[in-house]
C-alpha cells in the first residue's frame, strides 16, 4: 500500500483525519514531558559525549517519540450532562458484563447497568465503562429492607480517563483498568520462569498508557540465589525504574512495596500464576482473592482472576488485580513509534544515517552499533525487535 498523497489525504474519511491530528497533538505533549523530564532529571548516560547529546536532544524536539489516544473518540462524546443533585459520583469497582460494581462517594456500593446513550457511544472499546472509572450514576428509589445491601443504579456520565493500562484484544482495544497512576510488573522467578521480554512488552503498555511502572520479581523464596538477577535489576534502576524482589509466601519485600503503593492507584499486571492475587492478598489479609497452582507439568497459571477488579487500600490508595494474559498485544501503535517506547534508544535514534531507520536492518544503524558495543542491552534490544514484528505495517 503507498502513502497517501496530499490530494488522497484531502479524500480520507473526516474520523481518520481527526484521529490523525490527535496522534499530533499528544505527540507533540508528551514529547514535551519527555524532554522536560529528561532535563529535569539529569538521567542521561555519562558517556555520550555532548555533541552527540546535543545533536540527539535537537533531534529529539522534531522527532515523534511516543503516541497514546486516551480512549479513543468515544470519551469525548461519552460526557452527557448530568443531574448533580440526583446523580452521585462513584469509581468502578469490576464490570460484570453489562453490570457495574460502583463506589458511591456516598459510602455506598452499587449495581449499576449503563443509560443506553452512553451504550450508543462505544466505539471501538470492548465496554464503555471499565474498572477504575470514575462515573456518575443515578440510584434507584429505595426498596427498603437492609439498608446496607447494594443498591441499584444507572450510570449517566463517564468522566474523561487518565492513565491506562490497554491492551489489543481480537483486533480490538480493551482498556482493562483506568485511572491508574502506576503499573506494577508482575513477574516470577519460577513457576513459572522469568521470562524478561514480557518485561518490556509490559514496560511499553505502560508508557502508552502513562503509567509510571514498577518492576515486581516474585517467588524470591523458590531461588537458591537471588543475586544472579543483579545485573537485569541494575539494567532497569539505570533507566530509573524500580525493581523489587518480592515473595507472597513469605512476606520479602512486601514492605517496600507498601510504601511504593501508598496512596497511589496501581495496576497489578502480569501472566497467570506469577503471584499478583497472592501477593494483594498477602498485602490485604482480609481480601482472600483466589489463588490457584501453577500446572506442575507445564507451570502456567489456571487464569484464576477472571476480570479486573479495584480494590481500596486501608492506609489510602488503590489497587487492581486482572486477569493474566498470555501475550499482551499493544494497541494502537505504529512501527515507528516502538524506539520512543525504549528509554534508552533515545540519544542513539538520531545519530542513524537514515532519518526513517527502522533499526532491523539498514547499514549506518546508531541503534544496532550501540547494541554492538554493549551500550544497549542485546536482550532489550531483541524485546524491541519482537514488538516492532508484531505490529502490522502500517495500521492506518
Ligand atoms: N513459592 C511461592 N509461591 C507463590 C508466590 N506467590 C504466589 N505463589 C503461588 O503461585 C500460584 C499462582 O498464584 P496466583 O496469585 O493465583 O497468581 P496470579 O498471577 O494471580 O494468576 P491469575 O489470577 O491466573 O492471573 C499459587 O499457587 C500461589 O500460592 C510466592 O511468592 N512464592
Ligand atoms: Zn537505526
Amino acid at each position: 500500500m503507498s502513502r497517501s498523497s496530499d490530494a488522497e489525504s484531502e479524500r480520507e474519511p473526516p474520523k481518520k483525519k481527526i484521529r490523525v491530528e490527535l496522534r499530533k497533538n499528544l505527540s507533540r505533549r508528551r514529547r514535551e514531558k519527555d524532554l522536560t523530564r529528561e532535563f529535569a532529571s539529569g538521567e542521561e548516560a555519562d558517556d555520550i559525549p555532548t555533541s552527540e547529546r546535543v545533536r540527539a536532544k535537537g533531534e529529539l524536539s522534531r522527532r515523534r517519540t511516543v503516541v497514546t489516544e486516551g480512549t479513543g473518540e468515544g470519551e469525548a462524546a461519552a460526557l452527557p450532562a448530568v443531574d448533580s443533585q440526583q446523580c452521585i459520583r462513584g469509581r468502578v469497582l469490576r464490570v460484570h458484563g453489562l453490570l457495574s460494581i460502583v463506589a458511591g462517594e456516598d459510602g455506598r456500593t452499587y449495581r449499576c447497568a449503563v443509560r443506553r446513550l452512553l451504550k450508543s457511544l462505544a466505539t471501538e472499546e470492548r465496554h464503555v465503562v471499565t474498572c477504575g472509572d470514575v462515573v456518575w450514576l443515578r440510584p434507584a428509589p429505595a426498596s427498603g429492607g437492609d439498608p446496607n445491601a447494594p443498591r441499584e443504579g444507572l450510570i449517566e456520565r463517564v468522566e474523561p480517563r487518565h492513565g491506562l493500562l490497554t491492551r489489543a484484544s481480537r483486533g480490538r482495544e480493551h482498556v482493562v483498568a483506568a485511572n491508574v497512576d502506576q503499573a506494577a510488573i508482575v513477574l516470577s522467578l519460577m513457576q513459572p520462569e522469568l521470562k524478561p521480554h514480557l518485561i518490556d512488552r509490559y514496560l511499553a503498555a505502560a508508557a502508552l498508557g502513562q503509567l509510571q511502572p514498577l518492576i515486581l520479581l516474585n517467588k524470591v523464596d523458590l531461588v537458591p540465589e537471588p543475586s544472579v538477577y543483579q545485573p537485569l535489576i541494575g539494567y532497569y534502576a539505570q533507566l530509573g525504574i524500580p525493581v523489587l524482589l518480592t515473595s507472597a509466601t513469605t512476606g520479602y519485600g512486601l514492605e517496600h512495596l507498601r510504601q511504593y503503593l501508598h496512596q497511589r492507584v496501581t495496576v497489578f499486571a502480569g501472566q497467570s500464576g506469577v503471584g499478583k492475587s497472592s501477593l494483594l492478598n498477602a498485602l490485604l489479609p482480609d481480601l482472600h482473592l483466589p489463588t490457584r497452582a501453577v500446572s506442575a507439568a507445564t507451570e502456567k497459571g489456571r487464569h484464576t482472576t477472571t476480570y479486573a477488579q479495584l480494590l481500596p487500600l486501608p492506609d489510602g490508595g488503590w489497587v487492581v488485580d486482572t486477569p493474566g494474559v498470555r501475550q499482551l498485544q499493544l494497541w494502537k501503535i505504529q512501527r515507528e513509534e516502538v524506539e520512543g517506547l525504549f528509554l534508552e534508544f533515545r540519544p542513539f535514534v538520531p545519530l542513524c544515517a537514515f532519518a526513517d531507520c527502522t533499526h532491523t536492518h539498514e547499514t549506518g544503524c546508531a541503534i544496532q552499533q550501540a547494541v554492538a558495543r554493549n551500550r544497549i542491552s542485546p536482550r532489550r534490544y531483541h524485546s524491541y525487535l519482537g514488538l516492532f514484528y508484531d505490529l502490522p505495517e502500517d495500521k492506518w
